[in-house]
């Protein structure tokens, strides 16, 4: 994966079509979800999110965020039901943040943002692999939470931890025993719709799920976020914030809810 693309004026989410011309795409990743114009589908299941911690191997920074990678050999960490069909398996998470608590999210909520996102990535497990599926209509499925600024988040601090570890690019940490169910919400409420990737190669590949409650995070742990850095050690540090894209025209896409 080449590592030209980035969030800087230069190489960031307005550049990106030049190398990555499907980011003109008719279900392009985030969107503004308008509440009022999602439409209730009773059909719609609840989310089922089963996670062993146990399948969790390391949290790394990859030079575009931080992410915690998960084993995917067994369906141990699954997503069913919800707007999917099958199983997907819970193959890595990660966040996306702003240089200020103001932003950072890369879905909005009628316009507004919020300081951070996380995103649960999961592929579906009929193909081979991740890599097999990441580039299919129905691959991937990713669940994101936003974050709001409040008390301490107790669950991210075991996160946060680890960030004087991996700091810098392309770095990467041993991280065991997490179990990611701790960062979802008490209610699972979610809005989902079609889309894609937020970073290059911004694959059409993504049923999105939404969640509409969010979880806590403080901000002076927002602000540790932001000591990671975008570069890589003997390089001059770059701080990794604002790593998020803006959202995408919905191009007549209809964004679904789960409730009412
Ligand atoms: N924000 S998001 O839509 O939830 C999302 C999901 C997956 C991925 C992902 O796994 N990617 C894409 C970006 C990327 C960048 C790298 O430097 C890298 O080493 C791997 C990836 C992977 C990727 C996976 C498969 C093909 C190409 C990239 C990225 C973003
Ligand atoms: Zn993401």
């Amino acid at each position: 994966m080449s590592h030209s693309w980035g969030y800087e004026a230069t190489n960031g989410p307005s550049k990106w079509g030049a190398s990555f011309p499907i980011a003109n795409g008719d279900r392009q990743s985030p969107i503004d979800i308008v509440p009022g114009n999602a439409s209730h589908d009773p059909g719609l299941k609840p989310l089922k999110l089963k996670y062993d911690p146990s399948t969790c191997l390391e949290i790394l920074n990859n030079g575009h965020s931080f992410q915690v990678t998960f084993a995917d050999d067994t369906d141990s960490s699954t997503l069913t039901d919800g707007p999917i069909s099958g199983t997907y398996r819970l193959k890595q998470f990660h966040f996306h943040w702003g240089a200020t608590d103001d932003r950072g999210s890369e879905h909005t909520v009628q316009g507004a943002k919020f300081p951070a996102e996380l995103h649960l990535v999961h592929w579906n497990t009929k193909y081979a692999s991740f890599g097999e599926a990441v580039n299919k209509p129905d691959g991937l499925a990713v669940v994101g939470v936003f974050l709001k600024i409040g008390n301490e988040n107790a669950h991210l601090q075991k996160l946060i931890d680890k960030f004087s570890v991996i700091t810098n690019a392309k770095t990467q940490t041993t991280f065991v025993d997490f179990n990611p169910a701790t960062l979802l919400p008490g209610c699972l409420d979610y809005w989902t719709y079609l889309g894609s990737l937020t970073t290059p190669p911004l694959y059409e590949s993504v049923t999105w799920i939404v969640l509409k409650h969010q979880i806590t995070v403080s901000s002076a742990q927002m602000a540790k976020f932001r000591t990671l850095l975008f570069s890589s050690n003997g390089e001059a540090p770059c701080c990794m914030e604002n790593n998020y894209r803006p959202p995408q025209p919905l191009k007549g896409r209809v964004v679904r809810a789960s409730f009412k």
